[in-house]
This record gives C-alpha cells, structure tokens and sequence, in this order.
C-alpha cells in the first residue's frame, strides 16, 4: 500500500462503534498514511433490542452486513469489538489485526451504589449478557437481574429512569465514550471474568486482501493479540457459541501467558461456575490456542458437557 492509498471503513453507527472506527481510522492515516472514509451501517444485531442476543442468533448479528460491505467492495476494512466478533469467521475474512486493549474488566454502574457489596437484599441489577448474569448470581445469589439490552447511552438512560438498582457494563466502552464517571466501581477480574476479547478491537477484511493485511499487522498489538487468541480459542473448542455464559480472560506475566476460564450452565444460573486457570509460554499463534484448549479440555474434565445446551 502506498501513501496516497485510500480506503473505506464499514461501521456500526452507535456512539462506540463510531468512535472506534474513528481511532482506527486516524492510526491509518497516522501511522501508515492511509487515508480512510466511513460507512456507517445499521446491522440487525441494532434493530432488535426486544430479545436477548443469544436467542436470536448471537454474536454474528453485529458483523453480518459489514461483511457483506467487505464482499461487494463498499468497504475494504471493518472494525469491531473483537468480543462481538464470533470464534469463526466466514470462508473469504480474516482478522488481520487486533489493537491494544483497553481495560478488559466489567464496571458497576449505579447512582445510589458504590459497589455491588453495597447494594441492598433482593436488588435489581440490568443485565442481558449470561456471563455477567452467572457471575453476579454467583456473588450475590440474592439480587434479581433483569434483561438489559441497547446500545451503551440507552442502557444507561434505562438505569436512569430507574428501572434498576444498578447494571453492569464494560469498562472500556464508558472509558471511550468520556463516561469514566458513571462507573461506580470496576470489579477485579477474579471476581467478574470478563469475555473474550474484551476491551480490544479487531480489524477484518477479505482474506484476498493481502496488500492491507500486510499494512494492517503493523498496528496489531501482539501481547493483547496472543491473549486473545488464548481466550477465543475456549470458546471455539468449546462450540463457540455465545448462548454459553463463558468468560476468558488472560494476563501476561513476563513471557508466561495465565488464562482463566470460567463457565456457567446455560439454563440453571444459580449452578456452580467451573473454572479452569492455565498458564504456559506462548510465543506463537498456535501456542496461545493449545493453552486455550487446554483450559477448554480442562473445563470439560470438571463436567462442562451438562452445562452446555443440548
Ligand atoms: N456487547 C456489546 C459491547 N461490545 C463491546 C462493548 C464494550 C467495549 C468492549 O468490551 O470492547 C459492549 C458494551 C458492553 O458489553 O457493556
């Protein structure tokens, strides 16, 4: 790719997605002297805000259109949440990078609580992701929570008006959208294991691509690539779809990479959460997935089998 190269982003509209494509695209012309436009799209994953995700098709809701943009040649890049990015992709896209993360962890949200301990017997916290739903019963066995869904301004809104005690939300969105101060409290990883990939983004484009591929890595972080690679490789082995309330998440300490997992039953929420710790060397794309097979093969052990949908 040359300087005077210009492309296109296929986005989603919302706040988040929109500011996102945004910090993509001033690296491009920053760092590699591409200049790029956007091309904001509504994707169904937008449209229905009545259901829960997972029941309606899942993850790929969010990425489906964008890719079509990629296949028609509207667009030659799209940017996502990698936690919104399903465990495979499509014959003909690839993920050519995936970009520094941001805080992975999930924060507390509430205007009359400092923290979930705070929150009083029997409290109504908004949440539709079965990942916090399994962790927050896990902590709070008492609370009741309630189906939260919409963009990151509308789930805030809803708490607002009062329909909750508090919600739960990533850290990262509310830190790139200057709503830092809404966050009461952040919970530390061993207590809310966040999802795979979260607070990263990831860059896909048509697999065909290879000139943009090759300017693309040059943005690629490779300790949060590798720790994601780590992570989203649980999920695959373990059928990768998102109706799992699985959580994954790995640090890095020095060159060993430590992967924790952790995975509720898919209907009984208040079942035990299994967990899997495992750590190893990584250096390589394939050793970051054999360690996330290994948590997988790990969680299976403990009897994950029953705890997966039929
Ligand atoms: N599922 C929606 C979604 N996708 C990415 C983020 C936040 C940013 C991130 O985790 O990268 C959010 C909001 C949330 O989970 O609270």
């Amino acid at each position: 790719m040359t300087a005077s190269t210009s492309i296109t982003i296929a986005t989603r509209e919302s706040r988040l997605a929109l500011w996102q494509a945004e910090h993509v695209q001033a690296r491009l012309g920053r760092e590699l002297g591409i200049t790029a436009t956007l091309l904001g799209m509504t994707t169904r994953g937008d449209q229905i805000l009545d259901r829960t995700l997972s029941k309606v098709g899942g993850k790929g809701l969010f990425v489906k259109e964008l890719e079509t943009a990629l296949a028609e040649g509207r667009a030659q890049l799209a940017v996502h949440s990698l936690k919104d990015v399903p465990m495979e992709l499509p014959e003909g896209f690839t993920l050519a990078a995936v970009l520094e993360r941001e805080d992975p962890r999930d924060a507390f949200v509430s205007n009359d609580y400092a923290s979930l301990a705070d929150l009083p017997e029997g409290a109504v916290v908004g949440s539709s992701s079965l990942r916090r739903v399994t962790q927050l019963l896990s902590l709070r066995p008492d609370l009741r929570v309630e189906p939260l869904r919409g963009n990151l301004d509308t789930r805030l809104r809803k708490l607002d008006e009062g329909g909750y005690h508090a919600i739960v939300l990533a850290a990262a969105g509310l830190k790139r959208l200057d709503l830092a101060h809404r966050v009461r409290a952040v919970f530390e990883v061993e207590q809310m294991l966040p999802c795979a990939g979260q607070g990263a983004l990831g860059l896909e484009i048509r697999t065909d691509d290879g000139a943009l591929a090759e300017a693309l890595a040059r943005l690629a972080h490779m300790p949060t690539q590798l720790a994601c690679e780590a992570e989203r490789a649980v999920s695959r082995a373990l059928g990768g779809s998102c109706s799992l309330p699985l959580a994954a998440h790995a640090r890095w300490q020095g060159a060993t990479l430590c992967l924790d997992a952790a995975l509720g039953h898919a209907e009984l929420h208040t079942s035990p959460l299994l967990r899997a710790p495992a750590a190893a060397d990584v250096t390589d794309v394939a050793s970051a997935r054999a360690l996330g097979q290994q948590a997988a093969a790990q969680l299976r052990e403990q009897g994950a089998g029953a705890y997966l949908p039929g």
